[in-house]
């Protein structure tokens, strides 16, 4: 008979970290229930029915002051008691957190529970045991799976993978006291991780080989996950204690590492975008969202399509519209695929696809007459989406959010022909849209706060990181792209091939070059935006010099393929040859490298050999320049909005932290001698002059990045 349990709660407050201070409490409190005769077993939960998030990640500044390191004893000290220890998951648990319940003898979780160690993530390793711990208990490739992805896994496949003892509908504590009572009195050896074999597989020096390349090439250049994998590989040939050991060494190392300083920067970066503030005071404490109940997309384009399926994913009825039957029955069809083809991921993920919402396609504008918001989704084109608009405000009801998908255009001007333009906001999608986790939102003269939080709520529940920023061309993303783009031109000009610059941004960590992307996105698209400028096509006045465009360098080269047809992949041609339209197979064109001799034979460009440096540092820091242009105009609140925008929308490499973080690792200095250099020997590339911000925070002595917006305000001043 079982006299007494106790249940021990981690003292948790909200989200539920392990600072050095409850990791203290836990180990006082099982050294406590082991000495006392009447307790019989042991039931870890967490508070306010949540587990563990894991280890306060703000800490880890300071590990070396830190009792971080006694994580992992007082697993071993959970594990090595003699009375049976039960987690009680509720939720989640994650890193330090599972690798509590790990030391555990027994683990039960409720259904909606997830676990998982997703330190990789945030650049380190499960450094608490779970690196030896998880494939003991569940294999080794499993582990690595788990480990070196740092996925959340769900409770019922966490309960068959061996991870979970039993997983119940609802409350885990009871069941895990019915679960010590059951077990008290039993052998515990068998339930203690450490003592136990590493599951062998027939191949498993093959398997790890195999292993160990796929993890590098998904890795990109970052090093958690390669390292992840090698303190799970040290599980199969080390005994447990020797494991541990190196499961240290390389968290330690991983810890010391420029990555992880970056990757825990991107994690708060995020979730302070959230707490999104205007230059005026207004602020997401302030101001509440409008509930949306339902809502409207106008336009069934690539866009369009990714934002129906991105609402209904949140559980919004949508309403889709076109401008003629066979546009939507297009769409329609487009839609209908696109939601099968998510279904289906679910399903082969593991997961219960919901009975999806049909959207109600339409050609009837009056059709949207009873939604709360509408987002636009047409062809970039001012007076389109003005007559468009006008017609909203006619339609809808006056309390309905009018948002554009606008990738540059401007909202004042699209506000300015409605009846509201307090309610008129950019909601800017990336594509794709479905996929893609970030959207602008972008605030015109007159946006009111609370459209501002309706359009970042919304965001959220679509799964999407919304970042307010403020009214210009391109908004922040577009307009520091522009920049980028603007110098892979330039530098092909001159010498690079389209190869070499490719390169160099992929060995900095991009999954694909500028110009790989620009073929992939369509060479059109841009086209289409530099046309709409003026700045090629009928527009162009006559005897404008094909290389400059109101004085400064331009470069004519992405023109000259799309007027030769040569749009990207779609067309099987554009920076690269495919290997059929809408192919995925690039090879370098030599008919392009003959067509680049020939524009530099014509324009007199004597080709020059572009150093990697060279290449690295004018895409790079001109982009980073335009952003420090953004900080001072106010257009981006903080430098961590900028670095979110570009890790989510970009695919800017998380693992260096954003365009400005990066800067900020460089040294400012040395980013502001280069830009001086490079705009010395281009004066005709006026965007390389360095950003007079730039100049100002070098001045003041280079503050960290978490002051910058500080000396924007101080700057900005009336005062
Ligand atoms: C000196 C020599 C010694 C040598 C020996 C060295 C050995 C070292 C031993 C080290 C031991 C390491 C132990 C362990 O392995 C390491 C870890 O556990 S690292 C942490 C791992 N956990 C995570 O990465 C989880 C991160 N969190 C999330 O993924 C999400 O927050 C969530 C848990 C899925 C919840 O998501 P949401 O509900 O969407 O909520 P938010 O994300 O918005 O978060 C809300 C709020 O909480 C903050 N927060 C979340 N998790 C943490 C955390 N782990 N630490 C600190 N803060 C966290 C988040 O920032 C939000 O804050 P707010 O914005 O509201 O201020």
């Amino acid at each position: 008979m079982v006299d007494c349990f106790q249940t021990l709660h981690t003292h948790f407050n909200c989200l539920i970290y392990f600072s050095p201070v409850v990791t203290q409490a836990l180990e006082r409190d099982v050294n406590q229930a082991n000495s006392d005769p009447t307790v019989k077993a042991v039931v870890i939960c967490g508070a306010n029915g949540k587990f563990s998030a894991g280890a306060d990640i703000r800490n880890f500044a300071n590990i070396g002051q830190s009792k971080f390191s006694s994580l992992e004893s007082v697993v071993s000290l959970i594990e090595k008691s003699d009375k049976p220890m039960v987690a009680a998951i509720e939720d989640l648990a994650f890193g330090g957190g599972l690798e509590i319940a790990l030391g555990c003898h027994y683990r039960i979780a409720n259904m909606k529970a997830r676990v998982g160690l997703p330190e990789v993530t945030i650049g380190l390793l499960p450094g608490a045991g779970g690196t030896q711990r998880l494939p003991r208990l569940i294999g080794v490739p499993a582990a690595i799976d788990i480990i070196t992805t740092g996925r959340h896994v769900p409770a019922t496949e966490a309960l068959k993978l061996g991870i979970l003892d039993e997983v119940v509908e609802e409350n885990p504590i009871e069941a895990a006291i019915n679960l010590a009572q059951r077990v008290t009195g039993q052998p515990l050896g068998p339930r203690r991780l450490c003592l136990k074999e590493v599951p062998k597989l027939p191949n498993m020096e093959a398997f790890l080989d195999e292993a160990r390349l796929k993890v590098k090439k998904r890795a990109n250049g970052q090093l958690s996950p390669q390292m992840c994998f090698e303190a799970v590989r040290a599980s199969v040939y080390l005994p447990f204690a020797e494991g541990i050991q190196k499961e240290k060494q390389l968290f330690m190392y991983l810890l010391s590492s420029g990555q992880s300083k970056a990757l825990q920067y991107a994690f708060f970066a995020q979730r302070a975008m959230e707490k999104w503030v205007l230059p005026n005071g207004a602020s997401w404490g302030t101001a509440d969202p409008q509930p949306v109940k339902k809502a409207a997309v106008i336009g069934l384009g690539t866009m369009g399509r990714g934002i129906v399926a991105s609402l209904l994913k949140a559980k919004i009825p949508v309403v889709a519209l076109e401008q003629d039957k066979k546009q939507l029955e297009v769409g329609k069809a487009a839609v209908m695929a696109l939601l099968e083809r998510e279904a289906l991921k679910m399903h082969q993920n593991g997961q219960k696809p919901k009975k999806p919402i049909v959207p109600h396609f339409t050609l009837d504008f009056g059709a949207l007459k009873d939604v709360d918001l509408v987002i636009e989704a047409v062809f970039e084109e001012i007076a389109l989406k003005k007559e468009i608009f006008h017609k909203l405000s006619v339609i809808c009801k006056p309390e309905a959010l009018l948002g554009t998908n606008t990738s540059y255009l401007d909202i004042d001007e699209i506000a300015s022909v409605t009846d509201r333009p307090h309610k008129v906001i950019g909601i800017h999608f990336f594509s794709p849209a479905h996929i893609m986790k970030l959207v602008e939102i972008i605030y015109g003269q007159q946006t009111s706060p609370s459209a501002i939080a309706t359009a970042m709520s919304l965001a959220k529940s679509m799964g999407k990181i919304g970042v307010v920023v403020g009214n210009c061309f391109g908004f922040v993303g577009n307009r520091m792209l522009t920049h980028y783009y603007d110098q892979a031109y330039f530098l092909i000009e001159d010498g690079s091939t389209p190869e070499e610059v490719d390169k160099v941004l992929q060995e900095f960590g991009f999954k694909m070059g500028p110009l790989r992307v620009g073929d992939l996105a369509g060479l059109d698209v841009g086209w289409r935006i530099r046309k709409g400028k003026g700045q090629t096509g009928d527009a162009l006045p006559p005897g404008t010099p094909p290389r400059h465009r109101d004085g400064m360098r331009y470069s004519p080269i992405p023109d000259m393929l799309c007027e030769m047809g040569r749009y990207g992949e779609k067309t099987g041609k554009g920076w690269y040859l495919y290997d059929k339209p809408g192919g995925k197979i690039a090879q370098p064109d030599p008919w392009l490298h003959g067509f680049l001799s020939d524009f530099r034979r014509t324009h007199n460009i004597t080709a020059r050999t572009i150093s990697q440096d060279e290449i690295l540092e004018r895409c790079l820091y001109s982009l980073a320049n335009e952003g420090f242009r953004i900080l001072s105009d106010g257009i981006a609140s903080c430098p961590e909005a900028i670095d979110t925008i570009y890790i989510n929308g970009y695919a800017w490499p998380r693992h260096t932290g954003g365009p400005m973080f990066y800067t900020s690792q460089v040294g400012l200095p040395k980013v502001l001698a280069k830009l001086q250099e490079y705009a010395e020997a281009n004066p005709d590339i006026p965007s390389l002059q360095p950003s007079p911000f730039l100049q100002k925070l070098v001045a003041l002595g280079s503050p960290p990045l978490k002051e910058w917006a500080s000396h924007v305000r101080s700057q900005n001043s009336k005062l």
